[in-house]
């Protein structure tokens, strides 16, 4: 196969899953610049502000495009496992659930709620990003949808590496700031397994398999664009856009380029 086209006959489930991990060994969002310097302690308490704060557009919305997945869902079976999705980031009441832990997280930073949950500070391209990953799940079809939530497969690890490295390099972060990750342990695993299984059972013919693979790359690059744009803005050359979030300190506290 090559990047633009289907396989000329299907390949085994298996082959499938072989062909879905190779694309998050090379394209997942932990290869880029922005993440290194978060996981390697690189990063000014200013520029974590901004990883966090826009971070959480991806976090408000997780839910969104999950919902929009479920309205499309026609059996009562599938219905009911992906809807815990939902639950897990919502919770049952206004203080538990992905959501409340991250405004946890944004809180220990000094993060103001209101401007967080606003909107108002967003980078354009976390905007624009997000955005074409709900519309992205709206539009195609479910297995595509369902396939595109496949970068979970390789979250588990980078999540209990950050949760550790934070710990070590951040002394403005605590380990309840980051129960969001805690949490994320063992639902992303779940998630990732189910997500898999489905795509494999359901990805048969060549088109199929095809439109699972470029679902996956299309979502890493949702990830990837996000931190482009921190990058961008926050680290290199800095070019904070107009109305974009502003850390007073990442002004004085430069942080060392990190470069390939
Ligand atoms: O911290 C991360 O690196 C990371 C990555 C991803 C991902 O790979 O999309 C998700 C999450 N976290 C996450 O917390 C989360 O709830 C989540 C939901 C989804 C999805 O596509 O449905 N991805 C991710």
């Amino acid at each position: 196969m090559n990047a633009f086209s289907p396989p000329e006959t299907a390949w085994s489930p298996d082959q499938l899953e072989a062909q879905l991990r190779a694309i998050g060994a090379e394209r997942y969002h932990d290869k880029h610049p922005f993440h290194v310097l978060l996981h390697d302690g690189g990063l000014s308490r200013g520029q974590v502000q901004a990883w966090a704060l826009n971070r959480f557009e991806y976090q408000r919305c997780i839910p969104l495009k999950d919902a929009a997945l479920l309205a499309r869902i026609e059996a009562p079976d599938l219905r009911r496992v992906w809807r815990q999705r939902i639950i897990d980031h919502d919770g049952d009441g206004a203080d538990d659930g992905g959501i409340a832990r991250w405004l946890r997280l944004t809180d220990e930073l000094g993060l103001d709620r209101e401007l967080v949950e606003s909107g108002r500070g967003l980078l354009p391209g976390t905007r624009f990003a997000v955005q074409a990953y709900v519309h992205f799940v709206r539009e195609r079809s479910l297995l595509e949808a369902i396939a595109s939530s496949l970068t979970e497969l390789f979250a588990p690890t980078i999540i209990s590496q950050r949760i550790s490295s934070m710990l070590a390099n951040y002394d403005f972060v605590s380990s309840d700031a980051l129960s969001y990750f805690n949490q994320r342990l063992f639902q992303a695993p779940q998630d990732a397994s189910f997500a898999l299984n489905y795509v494999k059972c359901h990805a048969r013919t060549p088109q199929q398999q095809f439109d699972a693979i470029q679902a996956l790359q299309f979502k890493c690059d949702i990830l990837w664009s996000q931190l482009d744009a921190l990058y961008l803005a926050y680290v290199d050359p800095g070019l904070i856009p107009p109305g974009a979030f502003h850390p007073s300190e990442a002004r004085d506290e430069r942080v060392r380029l990190w470069r390939h």
